[in-house]
């Protein structure tokens, strides 16, 4: 347990994941009451949509009219995910974004045809061509990504080499535009990830690049999202996606059932109970869960919004002696 970090930071990507997958049409007001609240609950970063082509995504075509919307909160950041050049000129015309660069690569060939209609070398180079848009329009370049790191559903199982050797190609890229990446994400896109996967992958990176800031990005289609979370923390992670509730997943991941990312408000509990602060108010989250519920019209996954917070029965308990 010595490598457990003191403090982590969450990214919440509820909105963004959430109103991706779900069938809608859920009213723009609506997704910006959800982002509003979530602002309210000590969480510092929100990634609020995607900008992505409507015909593709029909949960998104009113991104631009969302982002216009929000009722911006001091401290926290609102972002914005894009996947080509022309969905990040959508978020640099947007006043109410923070905008920060990300790269990102992809080890399966065969999903990132599905998501992005790229080969591994296409998508390389668009890599590289952002990292230049970024520097002209005097974007910060803050993360790396990997998607589908410790699976795939049309590939099967990514070796870690693979893996290593595409960690090593998202620093080559910062590196040839004179970049410093302050984290590489790695994200389990289609949940094929369980804590020996995560130890090892986690591991085998760390020992390629020591000193490189690793964040995770968990999907809990098959329950492990939050014995990964465990995982990644035991070894030192500080940086998480999650979604609130449980929202969300990718639309070209080819799953039937729930695929939801990991849970904020478990993810929070699970951390605040292991002594790890998040600077998130758990009870606050946890009616932001139930409003997020209330906005889709469906029950979602997670589990602290529905077996509740401990704070009453400790008030209770107190109260008692
Ligand atoms: C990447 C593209 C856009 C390339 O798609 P493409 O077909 O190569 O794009 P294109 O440049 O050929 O354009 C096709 C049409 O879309 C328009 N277009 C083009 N770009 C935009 C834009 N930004 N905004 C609005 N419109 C756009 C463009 O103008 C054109 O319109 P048309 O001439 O046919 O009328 C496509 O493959 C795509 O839409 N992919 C969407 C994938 C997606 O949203 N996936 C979910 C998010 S990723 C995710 O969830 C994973 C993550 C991040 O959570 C981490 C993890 O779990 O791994």
């Amino acid at each position: 347990m010595s490598d457990l970090p003191k403090s982590v930071t969450i990214n919440e990507e509820g909105p963004r994941e959430g109103f991706q997958i779900e069938p809608g049409p859920i009213e723009t007001a609506r997704k910006i009451e959800l982002i509003d609240a979530l602002a309210q609950t000590g969480l510092r970063q929100i990634q609020t949509v995607s900008f992505v082509p409507p015909k593709n995504v029909p949960g998104m075509a009113d991104a631009d009219a969302v982002v216009a919307g929000i009722r911006r909160r001091p401290g926290v950041a609102y972002t914005a995910l894009w996947l080509n050049e022309r969905g990040l000129l959508r978020a640099l015309a947007s006043p109410n974004l923070d905008v920060f660069g990300t790269i990102s690569l992809c080890p399966s060939a065969a999903f990132l045809q599905r998501n992005q209609k790229r080969t591994l070398g296409e998508n390389y180079e668009a890599q590289r061509s952002i990292l230049q848009t970024y520097k002209k329009s005097g974007v910060k370049v803050r993360r790396g990504g990997l998607m589908a790191t410790f699976g795939c559903n049309f590939e099967g199982d990514i070796p870690v080499d693979h893996v290593v050797g595409m960690v090593g190609q998202l620093l080559q890229l910062a590196s040839e535009a004179e970049v410093t990446l302050d984290f590489v994400s790695l994200a389990d896109t289609m949940a094929w990830a369980t804590p020996t996967s995560i130890q090892r992958v986690v591991g085998s990176v760390r020992e390629r690049f020591p000193g490189l800031r690793l964040s995770l990005h968990l999907h809990d289609t098959r329950g492990m999202g939050i014995a990964n979370a465990f995982a990644g923390l035991q070894m030192g992670v500080d940086i998480f996606d999650a979604a609130v509730a449980g929202l969300g997943g990718c639309p070209f991941a080819g799953h039937r059932g729930a695929a939801g990312n990991v849970c904020t408000e478990d993810l929070v509990f699970l951390c605040e109970e292991m002594g790890i602060s998040t600077g998130i108010d758990l009870d606050s989250l946890v009616e932001t869960a139930r409003l997020a519920e209330d906005i889709v019209g469906h029950m979602l996954p997670g589990s602290v919004k529905t077996g509740g917070t401990l704070s009453k029965f400790r008030n209770a308990q107190r109260v008692a002696v």
